[in-house]
Order: C-alpha cells, then structure tokens, then sequence
C-alpha cells in the first residue's frame, strides 16, 4: 500500500495498521479545537467518509489542515521496500548554524536556572535541502518504513502550492489512540544518540536511564499528559518509570500510558487536541515555553512538533506526534529536530542529539551531514 502513494495523498503507516487515503471531499482548517472537533465531526456523518485525516500545526493560532478523503485503503503493517537513490548531494543549509544553536541552548540554559517558573524549554533547529529536481516523496516512503518498523511513517498533504507541499516523516511518540473507551498515550523525551558498536550502544542506553537530567525531563511530559487525560479518565495506568525504546538513531525513554474513557463520546481528536503541545515537543509551563521558543529559533515551525492522524465517525482515532519529519514543497526539503533543554543540559550533547534525530530522514534519502 505504501508503494501506491502518490502526491496529495494521507499515509500514515504503524507498527500494526497502515492507512492511505486519497481525494479530497472537504478541507477543514479551523484553528479552534471546539469548533474544530465539531465541524470534522458532521462532516464525517455528513459524508459518511470512514475517516478525517491530517495535520494539526504547533503554533495553536495556524491553521490545521484535516481532509475527509474520497477514498481510504487499511491494511497491516506495511511491507518494507528499498531505499531511494539520490543521484546530486543536495545543497546544505543549517537553520541557524549548528554554533548558532549551541549558543541558543546556553542562553536557555541560563533562563532556565534564573527563572524558577520555566522547567523545561524544547529547542529546535532546522535543515533546508536543496535538490536538483523536485523531491519524489512516493520513492522515500518505503525505505522510510522499513528503516523504522516500530514508528509511524506519515505524508501529509499541506494544501495548494505549485508542485505541491507535503510533511513527511517517521515519528516514533504516539500522543494518543482511542479504541472505544480505551485510549492509549506514549510520551517521549529524554535522548541520546545510538552507540556506534553493540557494546557503546548498550552503554550509552544505561547511561541514559541512568540520567537524572532525562529523568526529569521525562517526568515532565509524563506529568502533563497524566494531567490532561485524568478527568477524562476513569482509570489510568502509569508505570513508575519509564522503559528505554530506540530508533536506528536514538535511545529514547519511554513511558506508555493507558486509559479508560469515563465517556466514550470523546474523541481522539479532542483528547490529541487538549493535550497538544506535550512538553515533549513546547516545555513546561507551555505558554512560558513558547515565549522562549518564538525569543530563539529563527524560522517558524509550521506543522513541526505538530500532530499527525486520523480520526473516524464514532470518535477512534490515531494521533502522532509530527517529529522527525520534513516540509517538502518542490525540490526543497526543510527538516527539522528538537531537543528538551533542562537546566543542567550540556548544549553540545544537545545539538549532537539534534544531529542524531535528522539521521532519520537523512538515512532515507542517503544524506550524510
Ligand atoms: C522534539 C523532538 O523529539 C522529542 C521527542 C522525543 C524525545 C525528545 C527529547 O529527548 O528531547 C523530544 O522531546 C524531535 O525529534 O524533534
């Protein structure tokens, strides 16, 4: 299914279930959560369209953008395929450069240990990949699959631009699914880059349970995730610590989180929608982080730090975190990576984790930094 991807298309391609929708029947771009649950609702009863796919930006005043399909295919998980050959290296542009950023990650650093109120801020920095001809997304996505079989492999439609404009990406954090009354949220944070050998990768793993910087940069993503979903919840379960999870290029702690619906007339979209932005990808306190965030990085985010998914009629829905991912329009790719920055972070090990989270979509397109 994911080979007949093609350009305008929703792919979203899991461990377990693969979803490619295609056509367009209505485009909601509504930036209210309230309004904006509610309206992708009647048109789903309206149309009788399985499901609403799409993209929720990180900036909550931007547009979303959530498309009732003309068309859905499902399916398992998918098969994996080749890696696409890049015939030029594309042009390199860091945004900022990478001194740029370390030096950015000080100055948070210093605000962090001199304002008691910020706990936690996500810094992010992008990559702008300039090709020879226009990027043939349909020819990454099945070696973006098969290079991370535990994450999610999106491409989302970003709406009209000459040539097209789409996100793609393979996310490794789900932020929530609803199946009936259960939902199910899979926080990440806290990171190192994979060891180059099985003995330092085994290291630098313990290391990063070990560390009480991830730690608590965890905790604070679990926190708030266990503070939205509570009232909707008339139980839920979360383990003491987290587990270590890993890409094929980062260690990551993980804690999954599930629950059960008090009323099952909540939908994924509205849970993902109250819990969007985590910490995960904004910091603690969010509005606080934002301020920081808007204060030091040097391009807009757009869809970045977002969230990636679907949702059907009787409200079940799958919704990722949008990381690890790219805006492509045309021959441009621009790729961007985040790292959570605590008060004890070191910005060199920051920006070595930023360069490790962009393996993921330069290893697919054969890209080495
Ligand atoms: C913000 C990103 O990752 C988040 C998800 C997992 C681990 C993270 C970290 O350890 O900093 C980030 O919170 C990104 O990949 O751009």
């Amino acid at each position: 299914m994911v080979e007949d991807y093609r350009p305008g298309d929703f792919l979203l391609a899991g461990p377990s279930a693969t979803l490619l929708a295609t056509g367009c029947q209505a485009v909601v771009a509504e930036p209210d959560p309230d309004e904006l649950v509610a309206r992708v609702g009647k048109l789903l009863l309206d149309t009788a369209a399985p499901v609403a796919v799409g993209v929720l930006p990180f900036d909550g005043d931007a547009q979303p953008r959530l498309v009732i399909p003309a068309e859905v295919r499902r399916g398992g998980h998918a098969r994996t395929g080749p890696t696409a050959a890049w015939k030029h290296a594309p042009r390199v542009t860091p945004i900022p450069e990478p001194a740029a950023y370390a030096h950015a990650v000080e100055q948070v650093v210093r605000r962090l240990r001199s304002d008691s109120g910020l706990r936690k801020v996500v810094l992010a920095r992008a990559i702008e990949l300039d090709f020879d001809d226009a990027v043939d997304i349909g020819s990454l996505l099945p070696g973006l699959v098969a290079a991370n079989p535990i994450g999610f492999t999106y491409a989302a439609d970003l709406g009209p631009a000459p040539g097209g404009r789409a996100l793609i990406g393979a996310s490794p954090e789900l932020l929530l699914r609803r199946t009936g009354d259960q939902v199910v949220s899979n926080p990440l944070a806290g990171s190192v880059p994979r060891g180059v050998d099985p003995a330092a990768d085994e290291k630098v793993a313990a290391a990063l349970l070990a560390s009480a910087k991830d730690q608590g940069e965890h905790r604070v993503v679990v926190e708030a995730v266990v503070e939205v979903l509570r009232p909707f919840c008339r139980r839920l379960t979360v383990p003491a610590a987290p587990a270590l999870v890993k890409t094929p290029s980062v260690w990551h702690l993980s804690t999954r989180i599930t629950g059960e619906l008090i009323d099952p007339d909540v939908s994924a979209l509205r849970l993902a929608a109250a819990l969007h932005p985590t910490p995960a990808v904004c910091g603690t306190p969010t509005a606080a982080a934002r301020a920081v965030i808007a204060e030091h990085e040097p391009f807009d985010r757009g869809f970045y730090s977002g969230v990636v998914g679907w949702c059907d009629a009787s409200g079940d829905g799958e919704w990722v975190v949008a990381i690890r991912c790219a805006e492509v329009e045309a021959a441009r790719m621009r790729l961007f990576a985040g790292a959570g920055i605590m008060p004890d972070s070191v910005p060199a090990a920051e920006l070595a984790e930023t360069d490790a989270k962009f393996r993921t979509l330069l290893a697919a397109l054969g890209v080495a930094l």
